[in-house]
């Protein structure tokens, strides 16, 4: 299958190489105008992948038959955008970041759409992308034009396993949602890896009950104490981890707060009810982040984040 992979960074990279082992054509879309992308990546049990994959060609984009998408969810939309008019009108595109919110911005977009989660984790040290741990990639359809195409699970799952496909994957996205908007925001409120949030236990109870409230109004009913347990299981299991959020916000870049925890006090507005916890840890992060924005801007370093 010939699939363009649109973001080369931690999951981008090991997409590439596990698409590549398994005998598909890739390519990758860097934000940078080159020709070739290197992907260098070390698997869980030490293995390592070493490849020159090209990148950036519109010729390939065009007979692309899946863009697998790697990117930060502020990313998404801007650079879909982009490639849209390039793209087959058939070929999916598979969204694959934490938070919500880029399927309402992508409405327009010709192409079928697909949503997907992953407990995969990876990340950069220097050169090379250390694959930590294997996961789930859980995938489903996000309009009615992707509704049936269940083979892109199988196919992507002989590559990378484990895929799962799920009819309705709006349900796993509001899990991880939850997951995202209490563990996030408080490893950086804290400064501390994922274990150490079991030391505030009033905290995490009050953010899952706002966050509960909300998703009962979307149709996503799932019992406080049910969302607790999954949230605690998710803190043991990814005890020794810096979250995403805190690594972004010790490296001064955009953080993904917008896709998380605003987009649930977008729905929690839309509904008429009061997040105070939920908004209370958004605005901390908003403040950290334009602190390093306005220093950066002071210093003479660029200011805009795309
Ligand atoms: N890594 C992980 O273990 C997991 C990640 N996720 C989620 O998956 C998503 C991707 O994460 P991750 O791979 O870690 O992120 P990375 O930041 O490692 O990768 C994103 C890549 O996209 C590139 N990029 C930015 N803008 C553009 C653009 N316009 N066009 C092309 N490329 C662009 C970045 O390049 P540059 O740096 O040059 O800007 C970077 O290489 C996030 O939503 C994350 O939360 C979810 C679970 C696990
Ligand atoms: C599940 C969790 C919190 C793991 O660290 C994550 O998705 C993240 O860091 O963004």
């Amino acid at each position: 299958m010939k699939i363009t992979v649109l973001g080369c960074g931690a999951l981008g990279q090991v997409w590439l190489a596990a698409l590549a082992r398994q005998g598909h054509d890739v390519q990758g879309w860097l934000r940078v105008p080159q020709p070739y992308c290197s992907v260098n990546v070390i698997d869980p049990e030490g293995n390592v992948s070493n490849h020159t994959f090209i990148a950036n060609d519109p010729l390939f984009l065009a007979e692309s038959q899946l863009l697998l998408v790697t990117l930060k969810a502020p990313q998404v939309s801007p650079a879909v955008k982009n490639l849209q008019s390039v793209l087959p009108a058939h070929a999916p595109i598979l969204l694959l970041h934490n938070g919500m919110g880029t399927l309402e911005e992508l409405k327009d977009v010709q192409q079928p759409l697909l949503r997907g989660i992953t407990t995969h984790a990876a990340m950069r040290d220097g050169t090379v992308i250390k694959h930590v741990a294997q996961g789930i990639t859980h995938i489903g359809p996000a309009s009615r034009e992707s509704e049936a195409m269940s083979d892109i699970a199988d196919i992507l799952h002989q590559a990378l396993p484990d895929v799962a496909w799920h009819n309705n994957i709006a349900s796993a996205c509001w899990r991880k949602l939850a997951v995202n908007c209490v563990i996030n925001p408080m490893t950086v409120e804290h400064d501390c890896q994922n274990g150490a949030l079991r030391a505030w236990p009033e905290q995490i109870a009050k953010l899952c009950e706002e966050i509960a409230w909300v998703m009962e109004r979307e149709g996503q009913h799932i019992a406080v104490d049910n969302l607790r347990d999954i949230i605690y299981d998710v803190i043991d299991t990814t005890a020794a981890n810096v979250s995403s959020m805190l690594q972004d916000v010790r490296a001064q870049r955009q953080t993904e707060i917008d896709y998380i925890t605003g987009y649930l006090l977008r729905r929690a507005r839309a509904q008429g009810i009061a997040l105070p916890e939920n908004t209370r840890l958004y605005d901390l992060i908003k403040r950290k982040e334009s602190q390093y924005e306005h220093e950066r801007i002071g210093s003479g370093l660029p200011g805009t984040w795309q």
